[in-house]
């Protein structure tokens, strides 16, 4: 263990939670998308709807085929929750297509999603699985770069995803920075530019821009090869604690705190790479 994790404050036994919502792929081997967001929802006790996009058919060495759910089933699945349940905060991930990405863009905008709305949106601009399979068509990075990201609270790539929108390669905090600047540019009220795949270095930076500020949240580099949904594990910490209204650098924090402590938690699955794990919180909630 690092450092003690400041916890989001649980709702008593039998009151309601508060609410989020997941729009995103699933993953059949359990290890990111859907899969992963849930985990760490009901790690985070927060209560999670979902909004499937996708289906993958996926287990630990890669993704072979993936389905896509009509746009108006997508549509349909956001706009049933939201006038039913209520949600706090949204996060998309794996949207496949142009038709998937507008159609969430117009329900999120119809519902009061995005940014300077009434419900906070993290926008993780998934494109392809850790082995380099796709996860979205190619053509559809313009629709990630105009119409989706202009309505993030905070987007979220890998540095993967930030050569694909903005072709930017970063190999460091310089490059980082321009990279955070060009994705601010775009349109987010944040951008979030994740460092896990710089394996160089000893440590873990991700950097912030809220469009004058830079912020650094840094965490010792965990030697693991089970880091499968990393990003979404950080993603949906981040929106369980914006979900509670904590301001986006706090709940940046608080994110990049719970995945690292679920890397040091990861465990061997299969043949290829285990999950990152959240229930490192259910020994926490034993000891305290
Ligand atoms: N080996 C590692 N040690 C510590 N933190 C890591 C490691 N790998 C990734 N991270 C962190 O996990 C989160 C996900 O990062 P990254 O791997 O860049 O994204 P993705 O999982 O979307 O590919 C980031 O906060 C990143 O800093
Ligand atoms: C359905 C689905 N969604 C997202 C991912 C990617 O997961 P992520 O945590 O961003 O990255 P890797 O674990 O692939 O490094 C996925 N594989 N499947």
């Amino acid at each position: 263990m690092f450092w003690d994790v400041t916890q989001l404050p649980l709702t008593p036994d039998g009151q309601t939670p508060i609410r989020v919502l997941t729009i995103a792929g699933t993953d059949s081997g359990g290890g990111a998308g859907i899969q992963a967001d849930s985990r760490t929802f009901a790690m985070c006790g927060v209560h999670a709807c979902v909004a499937v996009a996708a289906v993958t058919v996926q287990n630990t060495v890669g993704v072979s085929a993936f389905h896509e759910i009509p746009p108006e089933i997508v549509a349909g699945q956001v706009r049933a929750v939201v006038t039913d349940i209520g949600i706090g905060a949204a996060k998309t991930g794996m949207l496949a297509s142009t038709e998937i990405i507008e159609s969430v863009a117009s329900v999120c905008n119809e519902l009061g999603i995005g940014r300077d709305r009434r419900i906070p949106l993290l926008v993780d601009p998934v494109s392809a699985s850790m082995h380099g399979d796709p996860l979205l068509h190619e053509s559809a990075l313009d629709a990630l770069r105009t119409t989706l990201i202009p309505m993030a609270t905070i987007v979220t790539p890998n540095l993967d995803e930030v050569s694909l929108l903005t072709g930017i390669d970063v190999v460091d905090d310089a490059t980082a920075r321009t990279a955070a600047e060009a994705l601010h540019a775009m349109g987010a009220q944040y951008a979030l530019v994740k460092g896990g795949h710089l394996r160089t270095s000893t440590s873990s930076t991700d950097i912030l821009f809220d469009g004058s500020e830079f912020l650094e949240f840094t965490s010792p580099r965990i030697h693991t090869s089970n880091d499968h949904g990393g990003g979404d594990t950080l993603g949906s910490a981040i929106v369980s604690a914006l979900a509670h209204g904590w301001t986006v650098p706090d709940a940046v924090a608080f994110g990049k705190e719970w995945v690292t402590k679920s890397l040091a938690a990861s465990y061997d699955l299969g043949a290829g790479h285990g999950p990152v794990s959240p229930l490192w919180r259910l020994h926490d909630a034993e000891d305290a």
